[in-house]
């Protein structure tokens, strides 16, 4: 079995990248991140994000609200960094509290900062394949795919999860890549049969460990991009410790998908800067 580290992949993109920064000077790429509200994910990610991005040498704002926060409230902090022009780039992280109408939320942002394809504008020129800012965690998906040498072509990948920032998104990339998609969700009648024709499993329905050994066909690549809390401690979808054993490679959580997602942040905050 071999692990998918996520820190190769990262740090071979960083590499490249960074001497295009360099380039630029210190803390004058920027991106905002927009959180609001309580969500281990979204927290786990703003954190995270902060560190890399002052590592890397770009400027970084966190607008932050309650979980309290009314709509207007965060359309207002939304519309103040869509009118900065030292911000580059705006991550508005998911899920915000109920309440809020993300829809209209994210309709507000300005498609050339919207970094991590969520804008309808963006999800349109991918889905068609003529470029355009996709979702940064489906990238990471594809680049650590890429980086371990692991054909999509010719092979079976199942996708669990249609969520508009992974689920969809990664299914089009791997369609792109001719692997041939089944793509099942919280309503799919026989997910473990699904699963289990998967040579390329990709779980991303945010369930702690739903992802469990017999539904792996024995030497399935395995991608787990769940981010849940479980006792205390983060895991995946996947039940990595069983699951381990039968694939012939899985990427860890953390230490996975989600470092090499940062990265591709980075990448995505450049593009948005050269725009
Ligand atoms: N619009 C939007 N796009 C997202 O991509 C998105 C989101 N909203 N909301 C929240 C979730 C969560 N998420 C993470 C990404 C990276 C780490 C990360 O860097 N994790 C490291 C560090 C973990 C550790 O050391 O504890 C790792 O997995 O190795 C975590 C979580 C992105 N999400």
């Amino acid at each position: 079995m071999i692990e998918l580290r996520g820190k190769a992949v990262a740090d071979a993109h960083k590499a490249i990248l960074q001497e295009k920064v360099a380039a630029v000077g210190d803390s004058v790429i920027t991106m905002a991140v927009l959180l609001v509200g309580e969500d281990h994910g979204a927290h786990m990610y703003a954190t995270f994000m902060e560190k890399t991005a002052k590592n890397f040498g770009y400027g970084f704002v966190l607008k932050q609200l309650p979980e309290t926060a009314t709509q207007d409230e965060v359309v207002a902090a939304l519309q103040e960094l869509n009118n900065d022009a030292a911000v580059h780039g705006i991550l508005p992280l998911m899920p915000m509290p109920k309440h809020i109408d993300t829809e209209a939320l994210i309709d507000m942002l300005d498609p050339k900062k919207d970094i991590d394809g969520l804008t309808t504008y963006n999800i349109g020129l991918v889905t068609a394949g003529k470029g355009g800012f996709a979702p940064c965690t489906a990238k990471a998906c594809m680049a650590i795919l890429n980086h371990y040498d692991i054909p999509v072509e010719g092979k079976h990948v199942v996708v669990i999860g249609r969520s508009q920032v992974i689920g969809k998104p990664v299914a089009l990339m791997t369609l792109g890549a001719h692997g041939t998609v089944t793509m099942c969700h919280s309503r799919t009648p026989d997910l473990a049969e699904q699963v289990k024709r998967g040579d390329i499993v990709i779980a991303a329905a945010g369930r702690a460990h739903m992802i469990t050994a017999d539904m792996i066909k024995p030497g399935a690549v395995v991608i787990d991009v769940g981010i849940n809390e479980l006792e205390g401690k983060t895991v995946g979808d996947v039940d990595y410790e069983a699951v381990k054993d039968i694939a012939s490679a899985i990427t860890p959580v953390p230490g996975g998908v989600g470092s090499v997602t940062t990265t591709m942040m980075l990448e995505a905050v450049y593009e948005a800067y050269h725009a």
